[in-house]
Order: C-alpha cells, then sequence, then structure tokens
C-alpha cells in the first residue's frame, strides 16, 4: 500500500482580490411563481446558476443529513478511511481527482445507487448501517426529485415539446448519478482575510453532469465566476438549494446554458459542510446539442459523445482544466467564462 504523505500548507493558499462583499444578484427562483420556468432559462443563460426557494424539500430531512455528516467527519480518520478510497468511491481527505489537485476539504464521494449507499456504510458501521444510510438515501431521493422537476421545467422554459428531455437522463435507472459530502474544517492558522490570501477548499471548475443540486450550512466560502470572468461570493442559506448547471447541459442547449466554473475557499474559524447530488446520464447515452435547439439557428458547437466518453476524458484533467473544450467542433470559438 502507498502512504501519500498531506500535502504542505502553502499548496492550498491563493492570493486573489479580497471579497468580503456578498454579491446580491445571485437569481432566485421561486419553483411555486407562475413564470418559474423562464426565470429558469434566464438564469441558465446568465449565470448557469441560481438558487431555489418553496422547493418543498423536508429542512427535518436536511439538517438530519447535515447531523449525520458532521458526526462521520468527527471520527477517527481510520474509521472514515473505512469507506475506501474515493476513486471512485470513498472517503478522501485534501486531494482531489487523481491530477495532483489539493484542497482544504475532506469528502465522501458516493454513486446515488441506494444499494452502493447502504454497502459503504456497511463497511463503516457493520453494527448499524440504517442511520447514516437512511438519512443519505432519503435525502437524494428527495433532491433528485427536485432537480428532475427543475430539469422539465427548463425544458418547457426552452419550449422544447417534450418536457422530459433532459429529466429522462436523471430518471433513468442506469443513470450515472453521483453524491458528494464536503467538509471543509476551519483553519486557524492562517488570518487569510485579513492579507488577501485564501484558503484553497475546492478550486474553481465546472460540473461534467447535467446539473448539481448543492446544500450547505450557513459558512460562506462558495464563489462563481461571472460571464467577464469576476469572482463573486455567493451569500449562503442552509434553507435554499443552489442548482449549477453541469458540461452535459450546456452542450445539449448547445451553449445556451453555461456550465458555471466555481469554487469554494475555506474559513479560518468555520467549518463548512456541503452535500452535492451531481445528475449525470446513463453511461451508454449520446450527449449532443438537441435538434430543437439547433432548428432555432446557429452552428452546432459540439461533437456528440456518449457520458462515457465525456467522463473518461474529464476524470484525466486537472480540476480548472477546460474540459468541453475537447469536444468542441473545431471551426468554432467556445469561451468558457
Ligand atoms: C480533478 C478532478 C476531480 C473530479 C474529476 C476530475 O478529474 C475533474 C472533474 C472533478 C469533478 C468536479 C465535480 C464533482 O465534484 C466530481 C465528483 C465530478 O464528477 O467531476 C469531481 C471529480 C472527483 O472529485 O473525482
Ligand atoms: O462544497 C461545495 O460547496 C462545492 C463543491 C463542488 O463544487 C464539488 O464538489 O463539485
Ligand atoms: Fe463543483
Amino acid at each position: 500500500m502507498v502512504v501519500q504523505s498531506e500535502p504542505a500548507l502553502d499548496q492550498f493558499i491563493r492570493t486573489c482580490k479580497p471579497s468580503t462583499q456578498f454579491f446580491t444578484g445571485i437569481p432566485t427562483i421561486d419553483l411555486t411563481h407562475p413564470d418559474a420556468n423562464s426565470l429558469l432559462v434566464k438564469a441558465c443563460e446568465e449565470f448557469g446558476f441560481f438558487k431555489v426557494i418553496n422547493h418543498g424539500i423536508p429542512l427535518q430531512m436536511v439538517n438530519e443529513l447535515e447531523e449525520q455528516a458532521l458526526s462521520f467527519f468527527q471520527l477517527p480518520q481510520v474509521v472514515k478511511e473505512k469507506a475506501g478510497n474515493p476513486r471512485p468511491f470513498g472517503y478522501g481527505n485534501k486531494r482531489i481527482g487523481q491530477n495532483g489537485d489539493v484542497g482544504w476539504v475532506e469528502y465522501l464521494l458516493l454513486s446515488a445507487s441506494p444499494d452502493f449507499i447502504h454497502q459503504i456504510c456497511l463497511s463503516l458501521f457493520p453494527d448499524n448501517p440504517h442511520v447514516f444510510s437512511s438519512a443519505i438515501n432519503n435525502y437524494i431521493s428527495k433532491v433528485k426529485k427536485m432537480g428532475e422537476q427543475v430539469l422539465e421545467m427548463m425544458a418547457e422554459g426552452l419550449g422544447i415539446e417534450d418536457e422530459r428531455v433532459f429529466s429522462r437522463l436523471i430518471k433513468d435507472e442506469k443513470s450515472d448519478s453521483c453524491f458528494r459530502l464536503n467538509h471543509y474544517p476551519p483553519c486557524p492558522e492562517l488570518e487569510l482575510e485579513m492579507s488577501g490570501r485564501n484558503l484553497v477548499g475546492f478550486g474553481e471548475h465546472t460540473d461534467p453532469q447535467i446539473i448539481s443540486v448543492l446544500r450547505s450550512n450557513n459558512t460562506a466560502g462558495f464563489q462563481i465566476s461571472l460571464s467577464d470572468g469576476t469572482w463573486v461570493s455567493v451569500p449562503p442559506d442552509h434553507n435554499s438549494f443552489f442548482i449549477n448547471v453541469g458540461d452535459s447541459l450546456q452542450v445539449m442547449t448547445n451553449g445556451r446554458f453555461k456550465s458555471v466554473k466555481h469554487r469554494v475557499f475555506a474559513d479560518h474559524t468555520k467549518s463548512r459542510i456541503s452535500m452535492i447530488f451531481f445528475g449525470g446520464p446513463p453511461l451508454c447515452e449520446k450527449i449532443a446539442p438537441l435538434p430543437c435547439i439547433l432548428q432555432g439557428g446557429g452552428e452546432c458547437l459540439y461533437e456528440e459523445f456518449t457520458w462515457w466518453e465525456y467522463k473518461q476524458a474529464a476524470y484525466k484533467t486537472r480540476l480548472s482544466d477546460n474540459r468541453l473544450g475537447h469536444f468542441a467542433k473545431t471551426n468554432t470559438n467556445i469561451v468558457q467564462h
């Protein structure tokens, strides 16, 4: 067994313009609002990111998972490691992916399948796997439904006849969706903000899947990149969900929806916990700009690929790489913000 040493603290530090102010322009979509469909489309075109309220997800269930996640991350390292190596699924600490990225974060990365989750919980807690596995599985089943609803509203907002054109990919029993619990411990050794230095929790990247549904506790640190390339801090809201457009949805909408670049800075006093459902298509699914979108005019920007092909290529890249570049048609000039 190869035992990797901990990355040194200076590997997590980035000097950035201090952005202590929160951005107030994040679109907030009330899912029960009569204009929600078109507002969703607008948010996906402008930001590839929005906040969802009136989502119908019981907060008690969300809080239950947060409590369970906190207890998990408080366990001794040797116990957490019983979840196995995070490549492909398991417990990871400070190393993200397999290409040298590091972050001030520990995490549990799981396939979203209930049986798989139960098996991992059984390895972690052989005497009582149910408390943790039910908390995760109940949460995923609700958040997945909400993600599907949002995808159907997006399709309607785009005027697509088949409202299930996006959601069917996540609904499919072979959907390759995953789930991640992230814990960014505080780092009191560093008085970061004071000196314009930041501790990178999760470096800048886009999510490869269709959509990501994110919920965090009330600790700040999440940032998105706007279309002009400026980074802004997203005000945390533990009662709401944030949705990211992923690379695959950008491709299906032929670049109309933007796969949002985002990152997380860790705090020096408060810990941050986040839980993210990544809705991905079945591995054999062909991803390409939808014919109904192309009918509206404009050249086709992407080559067709299967999700398996995209995943293979994506998982060879570093976090901040532009993964879609590889599948862009060569005669086009796509800017990834
Ligand atoms: C550096 C990497 C980590 C990642 C796989 C990759 O090679 C590039 C994409 C990364 C990402 C970002 C969104 C999700 O957190 C994730 C699970 C995914 O599907 O793509 C991670 C991958 C990971 O942590 O393994
Ligand atoms: O932890 C967060 O808030 C976001 C992390 C993230 O972007 C990811 O896991 O892909
Ligand atoms: Fe992400």
